[in-house]
C-alpha cells in the first residue's frame, strides 16, 4: 500500500518569525488503503477531527484535482495537534501529495507542493522544511507575488533538537491573536538585524553563535509568554548548565532548544526533574534531512 510520510516541522527559530523553520523525526503517515465509496479517515485524534471528506487531508487533496475517487486512508501520527509542531502543514502537505498520488491529470512537483502548502498556510516557515526536510529560511519572492522563496541550511553534526511538548494544545490562530499589530521601529531595527546575523551564522555552520541567537526574538516570544510559561522555566534550566538555544516552537505550546549532542543527556536530565514541567513530554529528537515522501509498493 502507499504511504505518504511528512515530518513534523518546528518554526519560529529565533527571531525568524515566520520565515525560519526545521523539519524533526516526528511523523504523519498516510496510508492509501484502497477506493472506497465515500472518504473514510481512520485516525487517533478523536471526534472532534473529521473522518469524512471534511478531514483536512482529504480537503487538500480535492484541491489538487476535485474529480479523484474517495479512498480509505489509515493515519498514523507521532505529530500532537496544536502544539507548535506543524501538525497543520503536515496535514495539508499530505493532502497535496495525496492528491498528486491519485489524479489521473494533474502532477505537481515538489516546489509547486511547497508554493501551494505555503499559500494555504499563509506563512511558509513550517511547510518549508517539512517538504524539503532540515533546516530552511523561507520568505515571500518580492518579484513573485504570492509566492516564495526558500533556502535549505547545513545540518550541524553535532547538534540535536530536544523537545517539552506541554499536555496543553494552543490553536496558532489563539496564539497570534495575542501579537501587537505594530512594534516599535527601534526595536524593529535590532530584530531585523539579529535576524540576519542568524541568518549568516546559520549558513557559516556557527553554531556556537547560532544557539545565543536563537534568544532574540522580540517578535512573538514577549507576547505568546502568558501563554506558554514553559519558555521561561526552559531557558531557566538551560542557562543554569550554561546551554542557550532555547526558544518557542511555532505558535506554541512546544518549546525547542538546540543542544551540543554531548549535552542532551544533562539537560534531558534536569527538565525532567523539574515540577513546573511536569506532565510535559520531553525528548531528544534528530533532524529530519529528507522531508515529505512517498513510499509506493
Ligand atoms: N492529520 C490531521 N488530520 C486532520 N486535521 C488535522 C491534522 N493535523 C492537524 N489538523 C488540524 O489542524 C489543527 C491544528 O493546527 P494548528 O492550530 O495550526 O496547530 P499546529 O499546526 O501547530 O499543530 C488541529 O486542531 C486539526 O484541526
Ligand atoms: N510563524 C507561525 C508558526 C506557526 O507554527 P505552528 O507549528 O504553531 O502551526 C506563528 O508563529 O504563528
Amino acid at each position: 500500500m502507499t504511504k505518504i510520510i511528512v515530518p513534523a516541522t518546528s518554526a519560529n527559530m529565533g527571531p525568524g518569525f515566520d520565515s525560519l523553520g526545521l523539519a524533526v523525526n516526528l511523523y504523519l503517515t498516510v496510508t492509501i488503503v484502497g477506493p472506497s465509496s465515500q472518504w473514510l479517515v481512520h485516525h487517533p485524534f478523536g471526534p472532534d477531527v473529521p473522518s469524512d471528506e471534511k478531514n483536512m487531508i482529504v480537503l487538500s487533496a480535492l484541491t489538487v484535482d476535485h474529480d479523484i475517487e474517495p479512498q480509505e486512508l489509515r493515519i498514523e501520527s507521532d505529530i500532537p495537534l496544536a502544539r507548535g509542531l506543524g501538525s497543520s502543514s503536515s496535514a495539508i502537505i499530505a493532502g497535496l501529495l495525496l492528491g498528486n498520488e491519485l489524479s489521473s491529470t494533474v502532477t505537481l512537483s515538489s516546489e509547486t507542493i511547497f508554493q501551494r502548502a505555503a499559500q494555504i498556510e499563509g506563512h511558509p516557515d513550517n511547510v518549508a522544511p517539512a517538504v524539503f526536510g532540515g533546516i530552511v529560511v523561507a520568505g515571500p519572492n518580492p518579484a513573485k507575488p504570492k509566492t516564495f522563496l526558500h533556502y535549505q541550511v547545513q545540518l550541524p553534526a553535532d547538534y540535536l533538537p530536544i523537545v517539552v511538548i506541554p499536555d496543553r494544545q494552543l490553536a496558532t490562530s489563539t496564539s497570534r491573536d495575542v501579537l501587537p499589530d505594530q512594534t516599535d521601529r527601534r526595536q524593529s531595527v535590532q530584530s531585523s538585524a539579529q535576524s540576519n546575523i542568524l541568518v549568516a551564522s546559520l549558513f557559516n555552520n556557527d553554531w556556537a553563535n547560532t544557539v545565543h541567537l536563537l534568544e532574540t526574538d522580540r517578535f512573538h516570544e514577549p507576547y505568546r509568554l502568558k501563554l506558554v510559561p514553559e519558555l521561561t522555566e526552559v531557558r531557566r534550566i538551560a542557562h543554569d548548565l550554561g546551554l542557550s538555544g532555547s526558544y518557542l516552537s511555532g505558535a506554541g505550546t512546544t518549546v525547542m532548544t538546540i543542544v551540543k549532542k554531548d549535552q542532551a543527556g544533562n539537560l534531558l536530565d534536569q527538565l525532567k526533574k523539574s515540577e513546573k514541567l511536569k506532565g510535559a513530554q520531553i525528548q531528544a529528537l534528530s533532524f529530519d534531512a529528507k522531508g515529505a515522501r512517498v513510499i509506493r509498493d
